[in-house]
């Protein structure tokens, strides 16, 4: 069996998303991500999926060269060429990611980032080449379906006029009504049984009134609220006083460990975050001052499937809970995320999933969540297959795009289009 790494094949692709709010403004109609192939040279080819922004393609391709040659099995070496390979200090220095959703920017999180979809490729071709799962090459599973929640967002009908886009059938949401209405779609739909809103759009009163008619409409199912960072201290705590009861955990109501290990002393309500720790040195600072109580890991910023193993890890050690962040991801991560997070011993919480808002793929078939869950895949590898022609209209897509407007993801450019006037709140903004 020849493992070597004959080539690797880039794909930036874009794909429809629909017009869904957060505190910068609003998705654009179609978002970039990239797809990774490695070649091995027995002709076996591995998936893995990551961010499409630009400066993420910037690395990637230096690194598809380097790791040419290497085998599929050395993930450890794919690190070391992912150390090696240059970031463009303006891309860092004082960058928050899509206007600061995910936390701070340094060049090992654009590396990990990157490299996290080279592993993922390299894991799924060694399971095809032995025949196993990818789980089996993590240690093996301890549950056969891993459970997501339902992802709700403050949600236009449809994108601004003039802007073109494809439509969805999932309607506005922009009242307590509307966001209860899209919770029962999603129950109908995925069978999902947890819920969290994307808040930090309306003012906090009215973001308390959506999450109080939810805990009405769905009584006793867990329940969470993510303004990314739009409170402040004070604001955080009176949303904690008057949802406490209902709440599961507050995701990120401040920004910064300093401000959230305040709030966190001054609250029974569990705090998460996918903001202020997103790596492993924002760890010591975050857990010895009680920040946050659970880590939602995200497999494409902390480096990939192994490194999100050892987060669980950490966690486990200061009995912090882990679960799973994420971001308009496709089916390959959907693969990826399931696979590890079946390994992950300690997983108290359904995991996050936008899977259901891409109405696009690039798999031959697409995942199922059944009941609120994923079944854990025993194919050799992920267990998924690319749809080559979907790829291909997917990739034509992005070429097409030949002033780059949407190669990059701007959700204040996305809401500029229905007001012009828009700029991104500064913090907090409530
Ligand atoms: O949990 C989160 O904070 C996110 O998923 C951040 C994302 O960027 C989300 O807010 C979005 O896509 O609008
Ligand atoms: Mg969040």
């Amino acid at each position: 069996m020849n493992l070597t790494i004959a080539r690797v094949r880039l794909t930036p692709v874009l794909v429809a998303d629909p017009p869904l709010l957060n505190t910068q403004g609003v998705h654009q109609p179609y978002t970039p991500r990239l797809i990774v192939e490695v070649v091995t040279a027995d002709g076996i080819t591995g998936v893995g999926e990551t961010y499409g922004d630009t400066k993420y393609l910037e690395l990637a391709r230096p690194l598809a060269e380097k790791v040419t040659g290497r085998q599929v099995s050395d993930l450890n070496g794919l690190f070391l060429d992912a150390d090696e390979v240059a970031v463009d200090a303006s891309r860092v220095v004082g960058q928050a990611d899509v206007g600061g959703l995910r936390g701070v920017q340094t060049a090992d999180k654009l590396r990990l980032s990157v490299v996290s979809a080279f592993e993922v490729a390299c894991l799924d071709a060694l399971g095809k080449a032995l025949g196993l799962p990818v789980h089996a090459l993590l240690g093996g599973k301890v549950r056969d379906a891993v459970e997501y929640s339902a992802y709700l967002f403050y949600k236009w009908a449809d994108h601004p006029a003039g802007v073109p886009s494809e439509r969805d059938d999932w309607g506005a949401a922009l009242d307590p009504a509307g966001v209860v209405a899209q919770a029962r779609i999603f129950a109908e739909r995925y069978g999902f049984t947890s819920f969290k809103l994307k808040g930090g759009v309306f003012p906090p009163e009215e973001e308390i009134a959506a999450v109080r008619a939810l805990a009405g409409a769905f009584p006793g199912h867990p329940l969470r609220l993510d303004p990314n960072g739009a409170w402040s201290v004070e604001t955080s705590l009176k949303v904690a006083e008057e949802l406490g009861d209902v709440l599961e955990y507050l995701e990120d109501p401040v920004l910064g460990t300093p401000a959230m290990a305040e709030t966190a002393a001054r609250t029974g309500v569990p705090l998460a975050t996918n903001m202020c720790v997103t790596t492993f040195a924002e760890i010591p600072e975050a857990f010895t001052r009680g920040a946050v109580q659970v880590v939602l890991s995200d497999h494409h910023y902390w480096g990939g499937l192994r490194n999100t193993q050892q987060l669980a890890a950490v966690c486990r050690a200061f009995g912090v809970g882990v679960s799973m962040h994420s971001n308009t991801h496709l089916g390959i991560s959907l693969a990826a995320m399931t696979q590890v997070a079946a390994t992950v011993p300690d997983l108290h919480h359904a995991c996050d999933s936008h899977y259901p808002w891409q109405s696009e793929d690039v798999l031959t078939e697409r995942l199922v969540f059944e009941g609120g869950r994923v079944a854990v895949s025993d194919a050799p590898g992920l267990g998924v297959e690319l749809d080559r022609d979907r790829l291909a209209f997917l990739h034509r897509r992005w070429l097409d795009d030949d002033d780059g407007a949407l190669r990059d993801r701007d959700d204040a450019a996305a809401m500029r289009a229905a007001d012009p006037a828009w700029v991104t709140p500064s913090v907090p903004r409530w």
